[in-house]
């Protein structure tokens, strides 16, 4: 056993975050936070406008300067090479820019870039990861055609096929359901229950409160401070959750689900 599985093992943390700062236009907007996010379960960042959701989601995947240190399964993510942090860790961002011009095909191929040599053509195994990936997200279809003939949520079906396509094992999302309509978002969902029971590790920051509550854990933060963390199906992280929105939602049991609806 390596030394990293072994602490993943010993820890079961995917990503441990401690004392972050950050800072955006010399505007300090994380301040100090501490968490830690468990291996093989899917955890939602969820809170107001502001928040500082994004922010931290970029952090945790080593995209923003900070202050602090952060941990990608067992190793400090600063002395990781970037090839093996790509690898490890799969981003899928809040309205991404990508290439317009080229294929959706291409485009998923992009998420296997970080298992290919230098100018190596892909291989068979990357042709059959992104097929998959494609495929999982319903995307296969319009494989041929140029990304920016799509529309948004085909768009958007391309790009977290990209990101499935890397076959991290921990994957971070910001505001993966955007642009999905209904049928989409439920297979994204059940897409996240698939990769988790495969013991991957998926955090989302989702702005879909009902659907953030599905998840294993929740993160609630406000003003760019973590204010609770705690299963979604506590009593305490439905309390966080009515509170960091100025009860101005109730989180109610119907059917079986937590869901949240509007006070009104
Ligand atoms: N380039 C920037 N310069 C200064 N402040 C910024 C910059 N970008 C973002 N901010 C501020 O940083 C804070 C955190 O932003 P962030 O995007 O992380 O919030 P969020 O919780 O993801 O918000 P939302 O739910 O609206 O997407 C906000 O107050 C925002 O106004």
């Amino acid at each position: 056993m390596t030394a990293a599985v072994k602490s993943r093992a010993i820890n079961s943390v995917a990503i441990g975050a401690q004392s972050i700062s950050a800072s955006l236009g010399n505007v300090e907007v994380l301040h100090g936070i501490s968490l830690q996010l468990p291996l093989a379960r899917w955890t939602s960042i969820v809170g107001p406008n502001g928040a500082g959701k994004s922010t931290l989601l970029k952090v945790l995947a080593g995209l923003l300067p900070h202050d602090g240190h952060v941990a990608l399964l067992g190793q400090a993510m600063a002395g990781l090479p970037a090839k093996q942090r790509a690898r490890q860790l799969s981003w899928l961002g809040q309205n991404e820019a990508s290439a317009d011009d080229l294929t959706a095909y291409d485009v998923a191929m992009l998420g296997r870039l970080p298992h290919q040599a230098w100018l190596a053509p892909p291989s068979s195994h990357d042709h059959a990861a992104v097929e998959r990936a494609l495929r999982a997200t319903q995307a296969w279809d319009w494989r041929a055609r140029a990304l920016g003939q799509l529309s948004g949520g085909e768009r958007q079906r391309v790009l977290l096929a990209r990101a499935l396509a890397v076959e991290a094992e921990v994957l971070l999302m910001d505001e993966p359901l955007a642009n999905l309509d209904p049928p989409h978002q439920t297979d994204w969902l059940l897409m996240v229950r698939e990769l988790v029971a495969a013991g991957k590790t998926v955090v989302s920051v989702l702005h879909e409160i009902s659907f953030a509550l599905q998840a294993d854990e929740l993160v609630v933060m406000a003003g760019g401070r973590v204010t609770h963390q705690g299963a979604c199906r506590d009593a305490a992280t439905h309390r966080a959750l009515e509170q960091v929105f100025d009860h101005r939602i109730g989180v109610h049991d119907l059917a079986g689900q937590w869901v949240a609806l509007p006070k009104i």
